[in-house]
C-alpha cells in the first residue's frame, strides 16, 4: 500500500467493495463553518496558504507545536512565508489527520502527488497558484466537483444572512444556516450584553425584559427557518437542565444587564431555562438540535487574550457531568425532539452511546474534532455499534473551516467507515448485504431522513 492510494485505510477486500459503493454519494454536511460570501462571490483564491492555512486553527496549533513563530501563522508575514514555514515543518505532522487531509486536498483536487516538505514547498506553491487561476478551482465549481448536495453553516442568530439568501440561486447545491445561539446562552461571558443589545436592534424587541429577549430569539429562529434552516447548533461545555421559573430568570437577566456579578446558581438557572426554551423552539419547527458537548474552550490564555476564540488552545476533558446535566432536558423532550449528541472526550463515549440507546429520539453525531481521525473514528464507530445502533448515526459532518477540505474529510470518514464495517463482515459479524445497506445509509440516506426530509 502506498501513501493515500486507492486502498488508503481499507484493510480488506470487503472494505474496498463497501467504499466503492459509497465513495461517489453526494455529500450532506449538517455542520460546518463555511464562508457563504466566499461561495456566492465565487472569486476563488490566489494561493495555497489561503485555502489550507488561513482559516484553519488545526494547522495553526500544529505549526506552533513545531516552533513556527506566530508571525508566520496568524501574524503579518506574507502568505508565501507562511506556506514555506508550514511546508518546512509539515513532515512533523505525520500521524495527525491534518497531514492526511491536506495531502488528500493536493492529490484529489490539484492532482499533485508531491509530499509536502521544504524541498517541494516552492514547486507546490507555484503549481497550486497556477492551478487556482482556472475556473474549475473556484468555490462553486469545487463544491460541485466534490458532489456537495447540502451544506449547513453554523451561524449566530444576529448574523446577517443575506449571502444565504443569495446562495439560493446557486444551482445544484443548498446552503442552509444553522441557528447557533451560544452567545445568548453564555450570560457569564464579557460580550453577552453586547449580544443582547444587537439582538434587540435587529429584531426591534425591547430586550430590557427577559420575555422580549426570548421573543427576539424566537424571531431569529423563524428567520433561519425561512432560509431553509433545519437544525440548531449548541456548543455547551457541560449541559445543565432542571425546572426553573421564568420569574426567577427575569431577576437574573436584569441583574446581568446591569453588569452585576452573577452567582453560579444564577448562571445555571438562566442556562437551564434557555436550554429548555431552545428545545421548545426546535420541537415546534421539527428541527434537529445538535449538542456539541465537552469542549473546554480558550484553555490557553495567551492565545485567547491575543487572538480571541477559535484560534487553537481548546481542549477536551473527561470532567463533564453530561448524564446528570442532560437528564431533565431529555425527559422533557422524550420522543418530541430530534437530538444529536456530539461529545469531545472519548471517556464520554459510553455515556452518550447509552443515552442514545435509551432515547429513540436521540442519535449520535459524527466523530467530533479530536475524534475526527482514522483512529478516533474507528474507536467511536465500534463503540456505537456495540452500545447504540451504528445505523442510527446522524451521518457525517465536515465541521470544516475551509471549503477545499470538504471532499477530503468526507473521503477519510467514508473510508474508515468502510474499513470498520468491512472488518466486521470478515469477522462474520455482519452479512454482506446488510453491510452495503449500512454504509450507504450512514453516508447519505440516514442524514437525508433525519435533517433534510423536508428538502
Ligand atoms: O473541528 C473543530 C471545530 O471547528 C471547532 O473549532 C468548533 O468550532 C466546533 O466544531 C464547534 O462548532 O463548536
Amino acid at each position: 500500500m502506498s501513501f493515500l492510494d486507492e486502498n488508503y485505510l481499507l484493510q480488506n477486500n470487503t472494505s474496498k467493495m463497501l467504499y466503492n459503493s459509497i465513495k461517489d454519494l453526494p455529500i450532506l454536511d449538517a455542520h460546518n463553518h463555511g464562508d457563504v460570501e466566499e461561495i456566492v462571490e465565487d472569486k476563488g483564491w490566489d494561493d495555497i496558504w489561503q485555502i489550507e492555512g488561513e482559516t484553519d486553527h488545526y494547522v495553526w496549533e500544529l505549526m506552533r507545536k513545531r516552533g513556527v513563530p506566530e508571525e508566520k501563522i496568524t501574524g503579518n508575514a506574507s502568505n508565501k512565508e507562511k506556506w514555506m514555514a508550514l511546508a518546512e515543518v509539515f513532515p512533523g505532522f505525520v500521524g495527525n489527520p491534518t497531514y492526511e487531509w491536506i495531502h488528500l486536498d493536493l492529490n484529489r483536487r490539484f492532482k499533485i502527488e508531491d509530499t509536502i516538505s521544504k524541498y517541494t514547498a516552492e514547486k507546490i506553491w507555484q503549481d497550486t497558484s497556477f492551478l487556482l487561476k482556472s475556473e474549475s478551482m473556484k468555490p462553486q465549481r469545487l463544491l460541485k466537483e466534490m458532489n456537495v448536495e447540502i451544506m449547513c453553516t453554523t451561524n449566530d442568530p444576529t448574523e446577517d444572512l443575506s449571502y444565504h439568501e443569495k446562495a439560493k440561486d446557486i444551482g445544484g447545491i443548498k446552503i442552509l444556516p444553522t441557528w447557533r445561539p451560544d452567545k445568548a446562552m453564555n450570560i457569564e461571558k464579557e460580550n453577552w450584553k453586547e449580544f443582547v443589545e444587537k439582538l434587540g436592534e435587529i429584531t426591534k424587541e425591547n430586550v430590557e425584559r427577559f420575555e422580549e429577549f426570548l421573543n427576539a430569539l424566537y424571531k431569529t429562529h423563524k428567520k433561519f427557518e425561512e432560509l431553509g434552516g433545519v437544525s440548531s447548533d449548541h456548543g455547551i461545555f457541560e449541559p445543565v437542565s432542571y425546572p426553573v421559573e421564568k420569574e426567577r430568570v427575569q431577576e437574573v437577566y436584569e441583574k446581568a444587564l446591569s453588569k452585576k456579578e452573577l452567582t453560579k446558581k444564577e448562571i445555571s438557572d438562566f442556562k437551564s431555562l434557555l436550554f429548555y426554551e431552545f428545545g421548545k423552539m426546535n420541537a415546534e419547527s421539527n428541527w434537529v438540535m445538535q449538542l456539541h458537548i465537552g469542549a473546554m474552550r480558550d484553555y490557553r490564555d495567551k492565545l485567547y487574550n491575543t487572538l480571541g476564540p477559535d484560534t487553537g488552545g481548546d481542549i477536551s476533558t473527561s470532567n463533564v457531568d453530561l448524564a446528570n446535566g442532560l437528564r431533565y432536558f431529555l425527559n422533557q423532550f422524550d420522543e418530541k425532539l430530534k437530538v444529536v449528541l456530539y461529545c469531545l472526550d472519548p471517556s464520554l463515549f459510553p455515556t452518550v452511546a447509552s443515552i442514545a440507546r435509551a432515547f429513540p429520539n436521540v442519535s449520535l453525531g459524527a466523530p467530533w474534532w479530536f475524534n475526527d481521525s482514522p483512529f478516533g473514528m474507528e474507536m467511536y464507530l465500534k463503540y456505537i455499534a456495540t452500545v447504540d445502533l451504528l445505523s442510527d448515526l446522524a451521518g457525517w459532518v465536515t465541521d470544516s473551516r475551509k471549503l477545499i477540505s470538504y471532499g477530503s474529510r468526507t473521503e477519510m470518514f467514508r473510508r474508515e467507515l468502510s474499513n470498520v464495517v468491512g472488518e466486521m463482515v470478515e469477522k462474520g459479524q455482519i452479512p454482506i448485504r446488510e453491510a452495503f445497506d449500512l454504509v450507504r445509509d450512514i453516508s447519505y440516506f440516514r442524514p437525508k431522513r433525519l435533517f433534510f426530509e423536508k428538502i
